[in-house]
């Protein structure tokens, strides 16, 4: 099989992001987890393929790493059309998306990642391409400036965005299907680390998945990178076998801790309770704190921390919850965010 092969030569090469690649389910059956998206997903495809006409466009939102790319390249597959990729800061110019959407062949796939990051100019000539399959050619400059319009083929456009909320309202309702995206159960990860064992040749205990599963911040991509990072462990100091404790002793060799918290995760919540006495802190100052752009805090760090009940967004700023005081093993201030619901929890375990 193509992706068989295609292992073994990323393997032999040991280049990580052909491995990635070659891990990626290739049909929407072997696509693990989203249970709603794949359902919704299926019958959007199916009944284009019964139509014999391209389907609605597809925005996809969420987090990094959850498979948006994964489900582009699955869409075109189950359509059996050519798949084209760009992203948004490539497209810079009105021109250089002219020039793709002028070379699309009909049917063909068209996937944005990042598509809350396309320059207006292009973005402005995407609306009319995903409504009339046209674009407006402007030839010439100032008052003399005349519009041709170009019949482009019937496409469907995928876009990826970690930041719904970016997308002006007038391309995101162009989209006739959202998926949205969430992080992954960890039976779920569970699945997706034996699926990758398999396909790397490695035994992997079920409670060996589980310590990485728990640790993969609900997202695939980590729980691949982890498996990976285990079975380099094993191979040098356990002799090639991986078992609960070896992964558990591999993981924190990474500093991936048992809540899955990696070194960004703990640097946010390190300076918010230490430096800034929990908060409430601006985004900015915060990321400024860590050495971190404000989006890679806001886009790869805080939807995890958020999801665990360790930081909250209030109007005033990011703010460390209780938990996040315990986590880091400090004790919490008696007016810490979400205090009482501690309080009560432990109330509970001293009573029972
Ligand atoms: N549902 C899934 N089942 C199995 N493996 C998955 C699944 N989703 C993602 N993966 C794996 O996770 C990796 C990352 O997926 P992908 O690149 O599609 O994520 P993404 O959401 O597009 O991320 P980004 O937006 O950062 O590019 C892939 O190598 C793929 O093998």
């Amino acid at each position: 099989m193509g992706s068989e092969r295609d292992l073994v030569s990323a393997e032999a090469e040991g280049d990580e992001r052909l491995i990635e690649a070659a891990l990626r389910p290739k049909r929407l059956e072997e696509f693990i987890g989203q249970a709603r998206v794949r359902e919704q997903l299926s019958l959007v495809l199916h009944s284009a393929l019964r139509r014999n006409r391209p389907p609605d466009h597809v925005l996809m939102s969420g987090s990094p790493g959850l498979g948006k790319t994964t489900l582009s390249m699955i869409i075109a597959t189950e359509l059996g059309v050519p798949l084209r990729i760009t992203s948004g800061p490539a497209l810079e110019r009105a021109g250089d998306l002219a020039a793709i959407l002028s070379t699309l062949s009909e049917g063909e796939v068209l996937f944005i990642d990042e598509i809350h990051r396309m320059a207006r100019p292009a973005e402005e000539m995407l609306y009319l391409a995903m409504e009339d399959f046209r674009v407006d050619i402007v030839v010439g400059k100032g008052p003399g400036a005349t519009a041709i319009p170009l019949e482009i083929a019937p496409f469907t456009l995928v876009g990826a965005t970690t930041r719904a909320g970016l997308l002006p309202a007038p391309l995101r309702d162009r989209f006739g299907f959202v998926a949205h995206m969430d992080f992954y159960e960890a039976e779920e990860l569970e699945q997706v680390l034996q699926r990758s064992s398999r396909l790397l040749g490695l035994e992997l205990p079920g409670d060996a998945a589980r310590e990485i599963a728990g640790r993969s911040r609900g997202t695939p991509r980590i729980a691949n990178r982890l498996l990976r990072r285990v079975r380099d462990f094993a191979e040098v100091r356990a002799e090639g076998v991986i078992t609960k404790d070896v992964a558990a002793a591999a993981l924190n060799l990474y500093e991936v801790d048992a809540q899955g918290l990696d070194r960004l995760d703990r640097a946010v919540l390190g300076v918010l309770l230490r430096r800034f006495g929990g908060g409430p802190v601006g985004l900015s100052t915060l990321a400024v704190a860590v050495g971190e752009e404000p989006e890679t805090v806001e886009v790869v760090a805080e939807p995890f921390l958020v999801r665990q009940g360790l930081l909250a967004r209030t109007p005033r700023g990011r703010v460390a919850t209780a938990a996040a005081w315990i986590h880091m093993g400090l004790t919490p201030p008696p007016d810490a965010f979400g205090a009482s619901v501690v309080a009560d929890l432990t109330d509970q375990d001293e009573n029972s």
